[in-house]
């Protein structure tokens, strides 16, 4: 394939609407200036609207409770929640897993706070009718090519953890993961059959040097801020788009962080490396399939998947998504025993880079880290001593201790 059918290629978008939105054809600078979309420097308002997507699973559920949680910030300002259909609910409602009109008001919203997506019931279906092609389609269509994964450990959950708590206490990691490029939305791909009857399936591992720069730009930006160290994670000993990026990133660190410490790590290494001692780490930054594995595997380092939020950011022109790392649980869904602490974290992270409120987010970390003081836990999160709850009380409580803190 020649280099102009693979840039089309990679062009290609999950729906016609969110063609506009990819640009890789844009000049250096203005690619430049969309690095920065971090929503950091968002004015603040008196009145949001937030889109609310609450899938398909465990979704709805910890959407109530989420709600319930930021509630009483309706003293400081006004928040016009505003549902809409994305994944299996979509499909089952209108035939796509994103509906052109869940596209049009998200645009048209200050922030979207995204639950989770997918189920079995959908497993069967075509690639273009299954409920994750609409979350990749709503992360495309929006630019948001950086997703920010903090995996954090809170004192109270040190027995939560699998691991040792010598080994968990302290750790700190922001994942930058590149969320909009990768073996994701390369083509070619598909499964076809040869000549002899044989099926094969393929997908592209695709990166253009502009995805790489802004996402590294991200890393060292979030790195500056923080501990001043980012990993960079690849596999470039096997694959050459793993060369690109090192080569890349590398480039960036030397010509505009050379204050940022920059070290590499092969993939099996680093997944190895975050079980061994996680505390080396500060910042990792890698692509979308390497930073979807790895940030399940740092969730543990926390005490559960139910407890790491997310931001989808990178768009300076249009909204984030604001959605925890986790999968919509089949398992557990309709019980009510789903932790809603990482979409309630995930909210934190979106009064911090979307709606310019750093203080109000603070102040949500705050309250929960003030219900997990006072024992309360979901299933997930159950130690000795500690009160149960589902995930509805969980999202009473914190908007009770948020409360108190007003
Ligand atoms: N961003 C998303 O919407 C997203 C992310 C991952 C998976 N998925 C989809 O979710 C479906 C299920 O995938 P999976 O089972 O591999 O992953 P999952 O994250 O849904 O669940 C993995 C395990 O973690 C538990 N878990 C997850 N979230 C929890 C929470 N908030 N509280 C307590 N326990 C929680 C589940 O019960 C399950 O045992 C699939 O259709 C998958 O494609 C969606
Ligand atoms: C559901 C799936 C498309 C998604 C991803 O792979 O990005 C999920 O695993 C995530 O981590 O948000
Ligand atoms: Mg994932």
């Amino acid at each position: 394939m020649g280099k102009r059918s693979l840039a089309v290629a990679a062009a290609g978008a999950l729906c016609a609407g969110c063609a506009a939105f990819i640009t890789p054809s844009l000049p250096r600078a203005a690619q430049r200036a969309g690095s920065r979309g971090l929503h950091m420097a968002v004015t603040k308002k008196d009145s949001y609207s937030i889109t609310l997507l609450p899938g398909d699973g465990i979704g709805p559920e910890i959407t109530t409770a989420t709600v319930a949680a930021i509630q009483p910030f309706s003293k400081l300002f006004k928040m016009e929640f505003k549902e809409a259909l994305i994944g299996g609910a979509a499909i089952d409602a209108t035939g796509s897993p994103f509906p052109d009109a869940t596209f049009e008001q998200i645009k048209a919203s200050d922030s979207v706070l995204l639950s989770a997506i997918g189920g079995p019931k959908w497993d069967g279906n075509p690639r273009e009718q299954r409920p994750e092609t609409g979350l990749l389609a709503m992360r495309k269509g929006l630019g948001l090519f950086a997703n920010l994964r903090p995996a954090k450990v809170v004192r109270q959950l040190l027995d939560a953890s699998t691991l040792k708590p010598e080994i968990v206490d302290g750790v700190d990691i922001m994942v930058v993961r590149e969320l909009t490029g990768d073996v994701y939305f390369g083509t070619p791909k598909g499964i076809e059959t040869t000549e002899s009857g044989e099926r094969f399936g393929y997908n592209n591992m695709i990166y253009y040097e502009h995805e790489v720069e802004r996402i590294a730009r991200v890393a060292f930006d979030v790195a500056r801020k923080r501990g001043k160290r980012v990993c960079s994670v690849d596999k470039a000993n096997v694959l050459d788009v793993s060369q690109l990026w090192r080569d890349v990133v590398i480039r960036i660190q030397k010509d505009e962080y050379p204050d940022v410490e920059l070290t590499h790590q092969y993939v099996d290494n680093a997944a190895m490396q975050l079980i061994r001692w996680p505390k080396q780490f500060d910042v990792m930054v890698t692509g979308n399939i390497f930073g979807d594995i790895l940030s399940d595997e740092a969730s543990m380092l926390v005490g559960s998947l139910g407890m790491l939020p997310s931001a989808s950011v990178g768009n300076p022109s249009g909204p984030g998504v604001f959605e925890p790392c986790h999968g919509s649980a089949p398992d557990i869904a309709g019980q009510d025993k789903a932790n809603p602490l990482a979409m309630i974290l995930s909210a934190a992270m979106m009064l911090r880079y979307d709606l310019g409120r750093p203080e109000e987010a603070d102040l949500l970390e705050t309250a929960v880290d003030n219900v997990l003081d006072q024992g309360y836990a979901t299933a997930d999160i159950m130690r000795d001593g500690c009160k149960p709850v589902g995930c509805k009380e969980m999202g009473q409580r914190v908007a009770e201790a948020l409360e108190k803190l007003l």
